[in-house]
């Protein structure tokens, strides 16, 4: 599904993730790391978002650097704090992002109505709260028919009931879609939710199956 060749990734000339040669099959999967271990780096590399040398490949035949466009049309990323223009609407983002990748009509609403959405989507963004505004970008991270979506720190500022219906839409997506999930968290991922979750361990610098 996924495989990372030669990676490096430095900030202002220090080395923060490298990676010589890692396989990541169809799942779903919680990365696992402490603060500043390189989880969200990890992430950004593989959505596209932030520059690394070496090369990700998707099912064997795109590669991020080769196939930019084709690759991240079936990536789909949420950030851990997103951040949207301030005066857009929670419906206007949505629609931006149905647009760009290709979503079926009305795909947003069983997951605008599961967590309780509808009644702040017409505000704008500026008026939501981090937990508002966590559940609108994972609803743009469920949009269109990604093979891969990452979903950094989902948990944080999401509520206890929420967090059922979060796993439930992963579950129902890898099970319908085989979409590959990446979750990450300095947590070990507990209960029983989510069916076979496969952990990935951020450690010095590099990163390995556990188990
Ligand atoms: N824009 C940046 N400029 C310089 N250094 C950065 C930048 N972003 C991240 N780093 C460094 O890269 C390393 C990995 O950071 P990253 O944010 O990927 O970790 P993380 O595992 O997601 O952390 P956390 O759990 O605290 O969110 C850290 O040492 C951090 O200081």
């Amino acid at each position: 599904m996924l495989r990372i060749n030669h990676f490096r990734k430095s900030y202002f000339g220090r080395p923060v993730l490298t990676i010589d040669d890692f396989t990541i099959s169809s799942g779903i999967y919680w990365i696992r790391g402490s603060n500043g271990s390189g989880k969200s780096t990890f992430l950004k590399a593989l959505a596209g978002i932030t520059s690394f040398a070496g090369e990700i490949q998707l099912n064997d035949r795109l590669t991020l650097h080769k196939q930019p466009q084709a690759y991240r049309s079936a990536v789909n990323f949420a950030e851990a704090e997103p951040i949207f223009p301030d005066f857009l609407t929670g419906s206007e983002l949505i629609g931006l992002f149905k647009v760009a990748k290709k979503a079926p009509a009305q795909q947003e609403q069983p997951y605008v109505e599961s967590m309780h959405m509808t009644h702040y989507l017409n505000e704008p963004v500026g008026t939501y709260s981090s937990g508002m505004l966590k559940k609108l970008s994972l609803v743009l991270a469920f949009l269109g028919r990604p093979a891969c979506i990452l979903l950094d720190e989902p948990l944080t500022t999401l509520d206890v009931e929420s967090l059922p219906i979060l796993y439930s839409w992963i579950a129902d997506q890898h099970q319908q879609h085989g979409t590959t999930f990446l979750l990450s968290s300095h947590q070990p991922f507990e209960g029983t939710m989510l069916p076979n979750v496969q952990e990935i361990i951020i450690e010095h610098a590099t990163l390995r199956h556990n188990g």
